[in-house]
């Protein structure tokens, strides 16, 4: 058996058709022109490419984008005073603070992601939009998370009654997935660097998402054969070539389905904060009225 590649490109594309669409709809009928704001605090040799596509991908479709730089020495309440001219900026509809953020600023990270006004919170951080995806209200959905749900759905692959395994934790990719998958009737099992018999789980999953950040981490005898794997993971090796949390050569003889890296889940990422923007837009402007 050799398992189905699920493209990210060909997901993205359909995504994006759909967002330039609303962007259209939102300048005709109310002469809006939906705008994202990305704060960058420091440098960052990860986040450059991110950071790159998109722009590339707001400029195609019709979405203004605008970048803020801004040097690791650069103080709480400087960012704070940042974020609130963003907050009340009629041309901005979508805010994020890129992640993760230099040392000195990372204890107030939770209080920097809260300062963002929920309506324009792109990436779902919020505690009030957490709260909501926690209640089954999606509205700002974490971009990755929603991303892996894109492709299973527009890949026609089940959810309802299958059992859906994630490994990863964090609050940008396992928690927001579990939520997601439960609402879409997954049993749904979370592992974590302290699970015991990892393999044993992960090898009764139908699905299986893989966030830990760990190059080649998932081999062939953590997968049950045909089962569809998501790799969220993306790991530049030292010899700068870019590989997920799944050893992909290992996994592609047993698993049904599976995303490359890249190529995979990164660019519904990049598709879903568009959508988000655009969502944001719709939101912020019915307010108005
Ligand atoms: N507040 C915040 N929200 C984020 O969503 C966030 C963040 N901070 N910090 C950094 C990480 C990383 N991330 C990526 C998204 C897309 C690609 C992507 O487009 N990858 C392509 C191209 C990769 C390449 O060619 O280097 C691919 O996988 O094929 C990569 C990385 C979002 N993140």
């Amino acid at each position: 058996m050799t398992a189905t590649l699920l493209e990210g490109k060909v997901f993205a594309a359909e995504i994006k058709k759909n967002v330039q669409e609303e962007v259209k709809k939102l300048k005709r009928s109310q002469g809006i022109t939906p705008g994202l704001a990305v704060i960058i605090v420091g440098e960052n040799a990860a986040s450059k490419v991110y950071v790159a596509n998109k722009h590339k991908a707001c400029e195609e479709l019709g979405i203004y984008s605008e970048v803020i730089r801004m040097p690791a020495s650069v103080t709480k309440q400087e960012l704070l005073a940042q974020i609130d001219i963003l907050n009340n900026s009629t041309a901005i509809h979508g805010i994020l603070l890129q992640l993760p953020l230099p040392d000195d600023l990372k204890h107030d990270e939770t209080e920097l992601l809260k300062a963002i006004h929920p309506d324009k919170d792109v990436d779902g951080f919020h505690p009030v939009n957490v709260g909501k995806l926690a209640i089954g209200e999606e509205h700002l959905v974490p971009c990755t998370p929603a991303g892996c749900i894109k492709i299973l759905e527009l890949a026609n692959i089940e959810i309802a009654g299958k059992h859906a395994v994630i490994i990863g934790r964090s609050n940008i990719v396992g928690k927001p997935m579990a939520n997601l998958l439960l609402s879409r009737h997954a049993t749904v099992t979370i592992c974590h660097s302290r699970t015991a018999n990892l393999s044993s789980i992960t090898s009764q999953a139908d699905i299986l998402i893989v966030a830990i950040g760990k190059a080649h981490f998932v081999t062939k005898d953590m997968v049950k054969p045909g089962a569809v794997v998501i790799d969220v993971g993306i790991n530049r090796l030292a010899d700068k070539k870019l590989v997920g949390d799944v050893n992909f050569d290992d996994i592609k003889e047993v698993a049904g389905a599976i995303t490359p890296v890249p190529g995979g889940v990164g660019l519904l990422t990049i598709a879903m904060l568009l959508s988000n923007t655009v969502t944001a837009a719709q939101l912020q402007c019915n307010k108005d009225r």
